[in-house]
């Protein structure tokens, strides 16, 4: 657990970049710091790995007070990850994960039989093992930081913007991959970013900071999209609050719909007989949604009696009967025929969902939350 006691950092200039940061960033966990330019995330940062002192308040990783520990001790328990990775540009890739271990004591085998591994997990293939950095995309570079700070194993985990100099769609597999990561590892982790929309994905609970270095909120994900503590934190989460909000409500006792379909190969006879209002689901043999077939232009498919892939539209998103509102408000939207496709976990059909019907739900639920809603305040304040 890492714990900002009161944290205050005044620059010699005088700049004040964190000013009385009070927040527990509980073992296991990854929580977030999130803010404009120049709020002071990345001092925060720092003070845990004592990159940089405070000037007054304290830092404890685990109980313990980082200025009763010498650094290079301290920072051997703290992996520290930052934005372009920064690899050592003359060793190869495993060795730049291997250098930690090989600090601590492993041998040049050992530690190098573990990089292997951590090649593995991070996603890069074994090809790529004596490349030098230089050789490498952005987004194999950041994964080999990823791979080099989690070498030694440490409890910790600093991580300032890791992943904001790769394109949206790498950015993306960064993020997905490092969450499943820690689902495995479970360490204790700072993740810093100015981007809200990251700061909800990777959250357990985000701190957002405001400039001055001052904390506006510490909560989940959930809560800051639903509960923004002020005007700050309401606009620095976005305007779409209320809809991303639904992402963390699960679609639960949504009922579905039951649907008819047909089969990719089935007559467009069938199609006909079994479509609602022009529109019918085609599935494949394992009962995976294909896509919609519209019959009302089905006369036009000259000289075809079964139902090809070429004939459907795409469809919309699917959603999971396990998954959130906001899933299923966004199938219904997105399809064609402006009914939802809802799947099994197994990607199996299961049913339709409406918008209407999504909406009359999310209504249902507000109603129930602010009858029993509790103001409770979990976040510790200077
Ligand atoms: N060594 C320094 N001397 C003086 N001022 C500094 C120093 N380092 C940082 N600052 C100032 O402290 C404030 C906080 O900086 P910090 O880098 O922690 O912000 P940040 O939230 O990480 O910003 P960004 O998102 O732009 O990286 C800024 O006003 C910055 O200019």
């Amino acid at each position: 657990m890492i714990r900002f006691e009161s944290a205050t950092k005044t620059f010699p200039d005088g700049t004040v970049a964190v000013n009385g940061l009070s927040l527990e960033a509980a073992a296991g966990h990854i929580s977030v710091l999130v803010g404009p330019s120049g709020c002071g995330k990345t001092t925060s940062l720092r003070m845990v790995n004592r990159l940089i002192e405070p000037t007054s308040g304290r830092v404890l990783v685990d109980g313990r007070d980082v200025r009763a520990v010498r650094p290079a001790q301290l920072r051997r328990g703290i992996g520290y990850v930052i934005q372009q990775a920064g690899l050592f540009p003359h060793k190869t890739v495993l060795d730049n994960i291997a250098t930690v271990p090989m600090l601590t004591g492993a041998t040049r085998r050992q530690a190098r039989s573990r990089a292997a591994e951590l090649l593995e997990l991070v996603g890069l293939p074994r090809t790529l093992a004596d490349r030098y950095p230089a050789q490498l995309s952005g987004g194999q570079q950041q994964r080999v930081g990823v791979a080099r700070a989690l070498a030694a194993d440490p409890p910790v985990m600093l991580m300032d913007e890791p992943f904001s100099a790769v394109d949206p769609v790498v950015r993306e597999q960064l993020q997905n991959e490092f969450l499943r990561i820690h689902k495995e590892l479970s360490k204790t982790i700072i993740f810093v970013t100015h981007d809200i929309d990251e700061a909800i994905k990777m959250g357990d609970r985000i701190a957002v900071l405001r400039v001055g270095g001052t904390l506006a909120q510490f909560a989940s994900p959930a809560e800051l999209l639903s509960r923004p503590a002020d005007a700050f934190v309401a606009g620095f989460v976005g305007r779409d609050r209320g809809y991303r909000a639904l992402g963390f409500t699960p679609a639960g006792s949504l009922s579905l719909v039951e649907e008819p379909t047909v089969r990719l190969g089935d007559s467009l006879t069938a199609a006909r007989q079994r479509q609602q209002e022009g529109w019918v689901l085609v599935v494949d043999a394992a009962d995976a949604p294909v896509g919609w077939l519209t019959t009302d232009t089905l006369g036009a498919a000259e000289g075809q009696t079964s139902i090809e892939k070429g004939m459907l539209h795409l469809g919309g998103t699917l959603a999971t009967e396990t998954g959130s509102l906001r899933e299923a408000l966004d199938a219904a939207l997105s399809s064609p025929s402006g009914r939802g496709v809802v799947v099994r976990d197994d990607t199996r059909f299961a049913g339709t969902v409406s918008a209407s019907h999504v909406l009359a739900q999310i209504a249902a639920r507000a109603t129930a939350v602010s009858s029993t809603s509790d103001t409770s305040c979990e976040e510790v304040t200077a």
